[in-house]
């Protein structure tokens, strides 16, 4: 029986705007996605049949009602496989968190499992079939750094940041990306993030300007209904980050660092209050580096 053992990445959202709503409920976005080396651990077993999902983390659904869980089904369906699959989360990402926890599991398991079956799919037949599961999947497919268009599967690679710490930290409370969403009048958003001019920035490898222009439009909507998030960023700035915002629907606030004593400081004193504090990199898209 094959065994495979995959790392699933959080993502954070350097810009997030919010272009409008669509008939269908979703959003149109314009986002700036950057992967983080915060990473829950997949192992992908074969079993004779079925799927049988575990996790470390005992409040997270262990059946449908999980994405990984889903991403197996579907990948199994699409390729008519009869094999079983043992999955198993080791989880460190928060959930509910803002940064993509059980995107990137499911899509840990897509590309665990085109390998595993030796099924031959491109990134961007998974990325096509991670749609399905969910907005932010295509992207934990792709990885690295990229700007997010349509509802988010619209990607093109970027310049991301390079060699940047982070301090990732999530109050001890969960935010449902579908509330903040419903809650955001798109008519009221006064202001907007640059995105070009955060591009520009990347692509000099301007990381000053990249975090002085950092931009959430959802920051206000989940920020009224849970103003801890405004205290921690207002934190953040004093431990002497470079910018600091709230990534994706939050409550995780996040803070950029060139200087890695500095970030180690910030996670010392926000991790006095906040267990769920880390002090990450950003990641590249390629392992190893
Ligand atoms: C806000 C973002 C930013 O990266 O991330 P998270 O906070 O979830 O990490 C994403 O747009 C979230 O993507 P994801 O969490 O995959 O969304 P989905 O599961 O597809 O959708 C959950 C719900 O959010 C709303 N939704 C999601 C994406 C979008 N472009 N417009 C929406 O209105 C819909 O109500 C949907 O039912
Ligand atoms: N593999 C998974 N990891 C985390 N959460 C999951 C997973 N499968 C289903 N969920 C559920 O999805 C919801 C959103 O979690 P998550 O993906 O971590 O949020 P976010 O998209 O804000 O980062 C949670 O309520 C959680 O119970």
């Amino acid at each position: 029986m094959k065994e495979l053992k995959i790392r699933g990445r959080a993502k954070i959202n350097l810009s997030l705007d919010v272009l409008r709503r669509r008939e269908d409920g979703y959003h149109e976005v314009k986002m700036i996605m950057q992967q983080v080396d915060l990473y829950d651990e997949i192992t992908l077993r074969e079993i004779e049949e079925g799927i049988k999902l575990e996790c470390n983390c005992e409040f997270i659904p262990v059946d449908e009602g999980n994405i990984a869980y889903r991403a197996a089904k579907l990948i199994k369906e699409k390729y008519h496989i009869q094999q079983g699959i043992y999955i198993h989360i080791d989880k460190n990402i928060p959930v509910a968190a803002g940064l993509a926890g059980g995107s990137t599991n499911a899509a840990a398991v897509l590309l665990g499992l085109n390998n595993l079956w030796d099924l031959g799919a491109d990134k961007e037949a998974l990325m096509e079939l991670g749609m399905k599961l969910g907005a932010d999947v295509p992207f934990c497919i792709l990885g690295g750094a990229a700007l997010a268009e349509g509802i988010g599967e619209k990607l093109t690679p970027i310049q991301g940041l390079e060699n940047t710490w982070v301090v990732l930290c999530k109050p001890n409370i969960g935010v449902s990306t579908a509330d903040v969403y419903k809650n955001l009048d798109v008519n009221k958003i006064q202001q907007r993030p640059d995105t070009e001019r955060i591009l520009d920035a990347l692509c000099r490898k301007d990381i000053q300007v990249v975090a002085g222009n950092l931009k959430n439009v959802l920051e206000q909507v989940t920020e009224q209904m849970h103003p801890i998030v405004r205290d921690i960023k207002r934190r953040m700035l004093e431990y002497n980050a470079l910018g600091s915002i709230m990534s994706g629907s939050g409550p995780t606030v996040f803070g950029l660092y060139k200087d890695y004593n500095k970030a180690k400081s910030a996670y010392d004193n926000l991790n006095k209050v906040y267990k769920q504090t880390y002090v990450v990199k950003t990641f590249s898209g390629v392992e190893g580096l």
